[in-house]
């Protein structure tokens, strides 16, 4: 197996580099790369893997190029530069590193909190101009105060807690905070226009959503205490900046510390040079400790994926540990092939989905499982579909996907069952994999078969009567079709039975013509697995 390659186009920590060379993984560390998207675009195509932060834009158009790409690595939490569709849709796995900078992160806001509170910047500013002005500046004391946090999730709860240890009042606005964690973090679970009514100050700690896009406008920043300041620290479009602007200048907002702004990079901004108004350049996650944390650990996900197959912390697949990933694979190849069996086979609009999981397999990763078997199924439709894709482009057609998972009822360790609803009929096809690591068919519908999944196969469902074998086997011995295995299997004597060979090359047309001739064939069909 030749190394896989991997990109970094983004300033990550030399740490990261090692740690892909350590792994054999080639790596190329363009750190500025990722502002070049045209340069970018022209090298994609090269690489197995992507490491990035926050400058690198993986849109729609790069990825289209990125016909080798496997796996994007954020080294941070937010994925809004990548366009998680679009990935998905070419099966590039999207990780980022949830923990690695959140309490540098927190810090930040924090840090920006204070600076807020005592003009810090604009006080050294004076002072380092030699202006002594000590009269100018008069800050507010925080112990006491309100802090209002507006998403309370890894970030804004440190973020509370460190607020809590200096004194402050902590009430926090987050849909999804339970009532237990609240009271464990010690904060005040309360609504949206509480946190308006009450605050000092209100720090954001959200992702940029549909929901949270100018969480704070003008009709907020009317509802909230004169003096109030805000601190961002999350993602810029969180804070209408016109809006804040205006309050800012009328005095009705005390100050506001911004770490990140609704276009970066911000070279100008209707905010700069607005009274107590504290700038940085997403910051926020620039520390020594965080960068080597996030560095690490995306070099580390990205490289076992890379090379075992294992994944971590992905945001558009389930997680599997790289003691899974090779116990998973076997079955991985036979849900994927049951997937493409069904789908080759089905020709009408598919309503639901139902996969049955017994014995050892039930105990692995159903999602991953599913997903193949999904991938399988809608390939043949649809085309351009992948493990990755499949789950989602269920789901947009409306399918109906059940998972049943049950202790072993059969003879097999493990079987996978498919079955197949459509508008005309429903079908079910079982396969286990031995101890070879082959995947096998062993059912279809209801009839008992042993075959393995041939590259190139002919599926004949026929009435078990005499005569029939020997006339198609001749059929193929005529054309010059070598047969390479052949299974036979019927529901009883004299009943539906089928026929599965695995021949060597494809299918010629006319033979399938001349087979479905025969009196006893009822239906066949070349499958290529
Ligand atoms: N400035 C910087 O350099 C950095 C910024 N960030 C950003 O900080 C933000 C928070 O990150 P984490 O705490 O790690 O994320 P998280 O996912 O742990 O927390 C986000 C919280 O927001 C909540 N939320 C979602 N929709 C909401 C809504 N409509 N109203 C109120 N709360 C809502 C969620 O329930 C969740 O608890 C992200 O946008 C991330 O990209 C993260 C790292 C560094
Ligand atoms: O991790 C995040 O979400 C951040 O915003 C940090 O961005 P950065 O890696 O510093 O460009």
């Amino acid at each position: 197996m030749t190394a896989p390659k991997v990109l970094i186009s983004d300033a990550l920590s030399e740490a990261a580099v090692q740690i892909f060379k350590d792994r054999g993984i080639d790596v190329d560390f363009q750190p500025n790369l990722g502002k070049d998207k045209d340069k970018l675009a022209e090298i994609i195509g090269n690489y197995d893997g992507l490491a990035i932060r926050s400058a690198t834009k993986a849109t729609a158009k790069i990825l289209e190029k990125a016909n080798r790409l496997k796996v994007i690595g954020r080294a941070g939490i937010g994925v809004d530069n990548v366009e998680i569709p679009a990935a998905t849709a070419k099966g590039i796995i999207v990780m980022n590193t949830p923990f690695g900078n959140s309490i540098t992160t927190a810090e930040h806001a924090i840090t920006m909190m204070l600076s807020l509170a005592r003009e810090i910047p604009a006080a050294d500013a004076s002072t380092q101009a030699g202006k002594w002005e000590k009269n100018r500046f008069m800050g507010v004391e925080i112990t006491a105060k309100t802090l209002g946090v507006i998403g309370c999730g890894n970030i804004g709860s440190i973020v509370a807690d460190r607020a809590l240890g200096l004194k402050m009042k902590v009430i926090a606005f987050d849909p999804f905070l339970s009532p237990e964690r609240a009271k464990d973090l010690g904060v005040e679970k309360v609504e949206l226009e509480d946190i308006f009514k009450r605050a000092d100050f209100i720090t954001l700690h959200t992702p940029l959503t549909d929901k949270t896009k100018n969480i704070i406008d003008a009709a907020a920043i009317a509802k909230m205490k004169k003096g109030v300041r805000i601190i961002n620290c999350a993602r810029g479009g969180l804070v209408d900046e016109n809006a804040l602007a205006e309050a800012l200048k009328s005095g009705h907002v005390a100050g506001a510390a911004f770490d990140v702004f609704s276009e970066e990079p911000a070279t100008k901004n209707v905010l700069f040079g607005l009274p107590n108004v504290i700038c940085t350049p997403h910051l926020g996650a620039s520390t020594t400790e965080a960068q080597e944390n996030v560095a690490l650990q995306v070099a580390e996900q990205m490289s076992d994926y890379l090379l075992t197959g294992a994944i971590t912390n992905a945001i558009n697949f389930p997680s599997i540990t790289a003691e899974e990933a090779p116990k998973l694979k076997p079955f991985i190849e036979l849900a994927e092939k049951l997937g493409s069996f069904a789908g080759q086979l089905t020709e009408t609009g598919i309503t639901k989905v139902t996969i049955t999981y017994e014995g050892e397999v039930a105990e692995m990763k159903i999602k991953a499982l599913t997903s193949a078997v999904l991938s399988g199924l809608l390939r043949p439709m649809l085309g351009d579909i992948n493990v990755v894709s499949a789950p989602v482009i269920a789901k947009e057609r409306g399918m109906v996907v059940d998972e049943v998972v049950r202790a072993a009822e059969s003879d097999y360790e493990s079987l996978i069952t498919l079955t197949v609803t459509t508008e005309k009929q429903e079908r079910s096809v079982s396969g286990t994999v031995y101890a070879d690591g082959k995947p096998r068919l062993v059912d279809i519908k209801g009839i008992r078969v042993d075959a393995e999944f041939g590259s190139s196969m002919i599926y004949v469902t026929n009435e078990d009567k005499p005569g029939f074998i020997g006339k198609f086997a001749s059929l193929l011995g005529d054309a010059k079709v070598n047969i390479a295995t052949f299974n036979l299997g019927r529901h009883t004597e004299g009943g539906d039975a089928i026929a599965l060979v695995t021949i060597d090359g494809p299918a010629p047309t006319e033979v399938l013509e001349k087979v479905q001739a025969l009196p006893q064939v009822k239906q066949v069909k070349a499958l290529t697995f």
